[in-house]
């Protein structure tokens, strides 16, 4: 019976190849999503190079937090799991590169997998060459497509050492072969990815010496940057911000970065792109649903979502331990999604079911990540027979004519691209049209193992599994 994606297998071992939700009435629950993927694996950067333990608290259990942990595991940080891994006791390496931790790297490179993680492999990228040693970073085949160009060539004039991204475009594998960085200032690209800042801000205090970063451009997922100053503060970083005229964010120019890392208990908020599932299960089934442990004030940017529904029609509260949503007639809206960009697969689907054409705005950057999720999201909406037209920089989604007329032809087979965010937003589709197949459930492994089974629980239907042997519903 399957019900985590790590273990998509029936009785007999085969593996599930694809997943039918189940169209129902209201969706009506609430939900507590597992732990923030961005939130625990900053936490385990800072934490890995403090002095001291640290215990982090509600860290989630998925592909790329495994990645990272093993990867620091490589260079000697003890990483305890309690709770089964929910809670991360970390015995820091300490912010100044020591001996025995050099004669770990010095000669034959330490050889770390990040799968598909972009955090993983751009925050240890910077960490790392700030730390010292010698190391091979490489993932699976899209991560040597997903670009960090802009990092490595950040690093390189202020580092003592080599590095260089081997793959075509500046991709994956990364190799580098360090003695620390110089404390020369850097300048940074921020068009294709934050997390090249934020790896950046992270590793200063692992450099020891007072960093000034550069922000070449503009600089997409601004939240992010914020998160990771959040995030270091409460392990001892400091960072001061420059700004262009009187806008601050929109107009970030630099970034100085200083102090060192100490162990400290930190608490990870749950995920809130996660999250987004849920609300939008509300929103599109016209049920109720509240997402717990999130609140307006939360560190992460995509909380924000909750509130691109309500400008969508549906209504939103929220208390100091939660933020509901009531799906209510759905408007189609014209969206800047710049800032929230890991949530425009979900809105894509709600757009569906609006009254009118909905704009998303500002995510070009979105070509990068696990898939195109412009070109490939508008391809698979499509096969629902939706008018979805393409942009540079995201898509306009006209709303489905006729949602019953899908199931007269068959079933509708949608392509996940080993995308855990197209499989969790097709899965959305089922809540209200018959027939839809996802493909590939199981990659929602990188960062929500358990999303089939908790929206099961949410839904109260049982989802429809096929796997190489068989097809079939399961009890939740
Ligand atoms: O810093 C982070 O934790 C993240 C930043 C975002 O990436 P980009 O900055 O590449 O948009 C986001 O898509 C990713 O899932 C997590
Ligand atoms: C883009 C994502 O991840 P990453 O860049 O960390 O691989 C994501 O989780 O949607």
């Amino acid at each position: 019976m399957p019900q985590s994606a790590s273990t998509l297998t029936d009785s007999d071992s085969s593996p599930v190849t694809r997943v039918s939700v189940v169209p129902g009435g209201p969706v009506e629950g609430k939900m507590r999503p597992p732990g923030s993927k961005s939130l625990t694996n900053r936490a385990l950067i800072c934490a890995a190079f403090a002095s001291g333990t640290s215990r982090l608290s509600g860290t989630l259990v998925s592909e790329d937090t495994e990645v990272m942990i093993e990867s620091l595991a490589k260079i000697g940080v003890s990483i305890k799991p309690v709770d089964g891994g929910r809670t991360l006791v970390v015995e820091g390496v300490g912010g100044v590169v020591s001996d025995d931790a050099r004669k770990i790297s010095s000669e034959t490179p330490v050889e770390m997998f990040i799968a598909n993680s972009g955090t993983t492999v751009r925050f240890l990228t910077a960490a790392l060459s700030a730390f010292g040693g010698k190391y091979r970073l490489s993932g699976i085949d899209r991560m040597h497509e997903r670009p960090i160009g802009d990092l490595v060539d950040a690093i390189a004039p202020a580092l003592d050492g080599s590095i260089a991204a081997t793959s075509e475009g500046k991709c994956p594998p990364v190799d580098i072969d360090s003695k620390g960085w110089t404390g020369q200032p850097m300048r940074v690209g921020g068009g294709v990815s934050s997390q090249y800042l934020s790896g950046l801000m992270m590793a200063g205090p692992i450099a020891s010496k007072p960093i000034r970063i550069e922000i070449v451009g503009e600089m997409v997922s601004i939240p992010y940057v914020r998160m990771t100053a959040r995030l270091m503060e409460s392990f001892g970083g400091v960072t001061g911000w420059e700004f262009d005229g009187d806008e601050p964010w929109s107009g970030l120019r630099c970034v100085n970065v200083e102090g060192s890392y100490q162990g400290c208990e930190f608490d990870v908020e749950p995920d809130a792109s996660a999250a987004s599932y849920f609300w939008a299960a509300a929103a599109i089934s016209g049920g109720r649903v509240r997402v717990e442990g999130l609140t307006e004030n939360a560190t992460q940017g995509d909380v924000r979502f909750a509130r691109v529904l309500e400008q969508m029609g549906c209504q939103y509260s929220s208390d100091e331990n939660g933020i509901t949503i009531q799906g209510g007639p759905l408007s189609g809206i014209d969206v800047e999604m710049g800032e929230i960009s890991d949530t425009v697969q979900t809105l894509a689907v709600v757009a569906l079911f609006a009254d009118g054409p909905t704009r998303v705005r500002g995510v070009a950057h979105n070509r990068f990540k696990e898939t195109d999720r412009i070109g490939n999201l508008a391809i698979e909406l499509r096969k629902l027979g939706a008018r979805v037209d393409e942009h540079d920089d995201g898509l306009t989604i006209h709303p489905l004519s006729d949602p019953a007329r899908l199931s007269v032809g068959g079933p509708v087979v949608m392509e996940t691209y080993n995308d855990h965010r197209m499989a969790m937003s097709f899965a959305l589709l089922g809540l209200r049209l018959p027939g839809i197949e996802i493909l590939n459930p199981a990659c929602t492994r990188k960062t929500y193992p358990d999303f089939w089974a908790d929206l099961q629980t949410l839904t109260g239907r049982s989802h429809v599994w096929t796997t190489t042997g068989a097809t079939g519903a399961v009890a939740p």
